[in-house]
């Protein structure tokens, strides 16, 4: 299995190539040259095996040879053996034909765990058998950012510098990020938003000096493997429904348009998914740029989902590079034309493409406290601000004959404040992180400054 940039300008690599190299270095990100299938018979044989089984099915295709079947299951088995629930990814009935699916019974209570544990195993095994040493630099607007410390703390062969939004992600959050007490885990609060943080990130991948000095790796969803282990969980929720004998839709909360992706390379392997619904947050550029062909950004504004207060989508660039028929130059105008103008117009033929195959809608700040109200009187489920958002657009798109399945990505007690609003209710933390609150925090505040935020990492890594 091989991978190609987005771009069309940078060397083909191999999946461990992909995964520790990050950011393409012609700027683009990397996808699979082509997607593995699975048959129908394949996919009907998912039915009642463990997650993991699934998960190595699934996944295995795209490895190539970078891991024997022995070693890619062993580190499957690790990487989801703390998890809070033996199901791993539980269905939940929200109401006739509409499901939610849990995605945060891993230990930083975000879907994001379910692919930062394994890239966690994934890294450790490569880097020990290269006998390499990388250091990690991630953007976050709260939870990628926890779970890749939470991942890659203590280990011998990583630094990793996790940049957030100073004041702008929710206490939890910023605590899970800042109380760990390795040597090798950086909390950098930055000055500015989200799209701040990542296009900083997306800076140093492109200054070569810095990113060939300091061995610099990724795991955002730039980072195919982010996406790849998301899309084990399209397959197990759509087949404990009835896939592939009959469809199923899902309603994906968005920001960079990772999660999504992944439920799009679920479908184009093979599974039986009718519509994938975008739900945005007042943070809408996806929502608009589908229903106007228009991608312009203009300015993140705050919200009660703070994980999704994203502009610049990182991921909408693979959709683009395949509804341009993998036109590596098409792709590359249209971001250049975003960073240097903030938008751009998608053609008629590929925003026809991409309405094939997903719908969109946002919801309000209100909206989205009233799903949270309306969802714990009907169903006793306490939702997530982000998950909210989500139940509320797929009310929308909800059909008789075809089951909607939410994505539900964060647990509630990471964002109290806005569940408490709603609810009147305040949801308590697992046992295991009864003494967040009391922890002492360690992070450093950083000017939104290249050459700053470069510098001080060379510095830590220096120590
Ligand atoms: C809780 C939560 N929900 C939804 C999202 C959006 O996911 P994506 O950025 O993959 O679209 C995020 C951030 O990524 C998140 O942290
Ligand atoms: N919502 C994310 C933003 C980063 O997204 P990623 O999926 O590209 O890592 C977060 O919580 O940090």
């Amino acid at each position: 299995m091989k991978y190609i940039s987005t771009r069309g300008k940078a060397p083909v690599l191999t999946f461990e190539q992909a995964m520790l190299t990050g950011l393409a270095r012609d700027g683009g990100l990397y996808v699979p040259e082509t997607i593995p299938q699975m048959s129908h018979a394949d996919i009907a044989a998912l039915a009642g095996v463990t997650y993991e089984e699934a998960a190595f099915r699934v996944m295995r295709p795209f490895i190539g040879d970078t891991f024997t079947d022995t070693e890619f299951a062993g580190l499957i088995a690790k990487a989801y053996a703390g998890f809070g629930h033996d199901a791993r990814a539980p269905l939940v009935q929200m109401g006739p034909n509409h499901f939610l699916l849990e995605l945060f019974h891993g230990p930083t209570l975000a879907f994001k765990d379910f692919a930062m544990q394994l890239i966690g195993q994934m890294f450790e095994f490569s880097l020990k058998r290269n006998g390499q040493r990388v250091t990690i630099v991630g953007a976050t607007s709260g939870d990628t950012g926890s779970a890749a410390i939470e991942a890659f703390r203590g280990l011998d062969a990583v630094d990793v510098f996790i940049l957030f939004p100073h004041g702008r992600v929710s206490e939890v959050q910023r605590r899970q990020m800042t109380t760990p007490i390795e040597d090798n885990v950086h909390a950098l609060a930055l000055e500015g938003d989200f799209d701040h943080c990542q296009a900083a990130v997306k800076d140093m991948f492109n200054d070569f000096d810095f990113r060939d000095g300091v061995r610099l790796a990724g795991v955002n969803s730039i980072n195919w493997a982010r996406v790849l282990a998301q899309v084990v969980y399209y397959f197990t929720s759509a087949v404990s429904l009835g896939a592939p004998h009959r469809p199923v839709s899902f309603t994906v909360p968005t920001g960079n348009f990772g999660d999504i992706f992944a439920g799009y390379i679920a479908k184009r392997m093979g599974l039986p998914i009718e519509k994938l619904v975008v739900a945005t947050n007042q943070n809408d550029i996806l929502h608009r740029a589908l229903e106007t062909g228009g991608y312009i950004t203009q300015g993140v504004t705050p919200s009660i989902s703070p994980s999704m207060d994203i502009q610049v989508s990182s991921n909408f660039e693979r959709a683009l590079f395949d509804v341009y028929d993998r036109d590596g130059s098409a792709v590359a105008q249209q971001m250049d034309q975003l960073k240097t103008q903030g938008g751009f117009k998608i053609s008629q033929g590929a925003l026809e493409r991409l309405r094939d195959i997903f719908a969109s809608g946002r919801a309000s700040e209100d909206e989205t406290s009233a799903t949270i109200k309306g969802a714990f009187a009907h169903t006793g489920e306490i939702l997530c601000p982000h998950s909210a958002v989500g139940v509320k657009v797929a009310e929308d798109h909800i059909s008789d004959q075809t089951p909607m399945i939410t994505l539900g990505t964060a647990h509630p007690a990471k964002f109290p404040d806005a569940v408490e609003d709603a609810i009147g209710q305040r949801p308590g933390l697992p046992t295991r992180m009864h003494d967040l609150y009391e922890r002492a925090e360690r992070m450093t505040q950083v000017a939104n400054d290249l050459g700053t935020i470069q510098d001080l990492i060379k510095e830590r890594i220096k120590a």
